[in-house]
């Protein structure tokens, strides 16, 4: 049975969304609509859950009173709303299921783009030896690390099938190829560490590509 939410959890998970949806506009992460944002509420087992999401096809980089929406774990809207949720919602259902996680972020940068493609074929990013690599709480000497990609199919639910068997272990982030990065936390504070350390170390392999070609 599910547990009904209190107005006070759905208004702060919402504010944290706020918040963060600010935070990532501020630095031009949210080009063109693309971008979707979510943040478990309430009670969780992998069969069942609710999380507030972004509503889709909106300018996240501005704040509305409409910008969020709560889902369950099918992605169903669980209260009334004209409101449309993501149109990834299926992968961030995928995540969190298999995850436990509770917070998604999910951006298209230039970098992300352009080093998934560099390593499309290949269905993985390489890094080793950037100190960065510790913000995913990774702290062994010299840490090698292989951030999953994936193929970005215009059918949503063909690519949820494929995010359980691609979740590595400690990898808190898949990359949709030539699209964008989901990166994922217990909390909004640990998804944007993470999600600001993916970036840091996509520039880094851009440029270091540059560098030594
Ligand atoms: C409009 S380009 C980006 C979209 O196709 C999609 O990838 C995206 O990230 C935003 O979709 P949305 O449905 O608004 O959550
Ligand atoms: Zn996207």
């Amino acid at each position: 049975m599910r547990t009904e939410l209190t107005l006070e959890q759905k208004q702060q998970a919402y504010t944290e969304l706020s918040d963060i949806k600010a935070n990532l506009a501020a630095r031009g992460w949210f080009p063109g609509t693309s971008g979707n944002l979510s943040v478990r509420v309430g009670e969780f087992t992998p069969e069942q859950f609710t999380f507030a999401v972004t509503a889709s096809g909106k300018d996240k980089s501005v704040r509305s009173p409409e910008d969020f929406l709560l889902v369950n774990e099918k992605g169903t809207a669980v209260e009334a709303t004209k409101l449309k949720p993501s149109a990834e919602t299926l992968i961030h259902c995928e995540i969190y299921k298999h995850t436990g996680a509770g917070a998604i972020l999910h951006v298209h940068t230039m970098f992300n783009n352009l080093v998934s493609e560099l390593y499309g074929e290949q269905g993985f990013i390489p890094v080793q030896g950037v100190e960065l690599i510790k913000a995913l709480n990774i702290w062994e000497e010299d840490a090698r690390i292989e951030i999953p990609v994936l193929p970005n199919y215009a059918d949503i639910p063909r690519i949820a099938e494929l995010v359980p068997g691609a979740i590595a272990a400690r990898i808190p982030g898949i990359v949709l190829r030539n699209h964008g990065i989901y990166a994922w936390g217990a909390n909004v504070f640990e998804a944007k560490r993470h999600l600001e350390a993916f970036e840091f170390l996509f520039e880094y392999v851009y440029r270091w590509h540059l560098l030594t070609k």
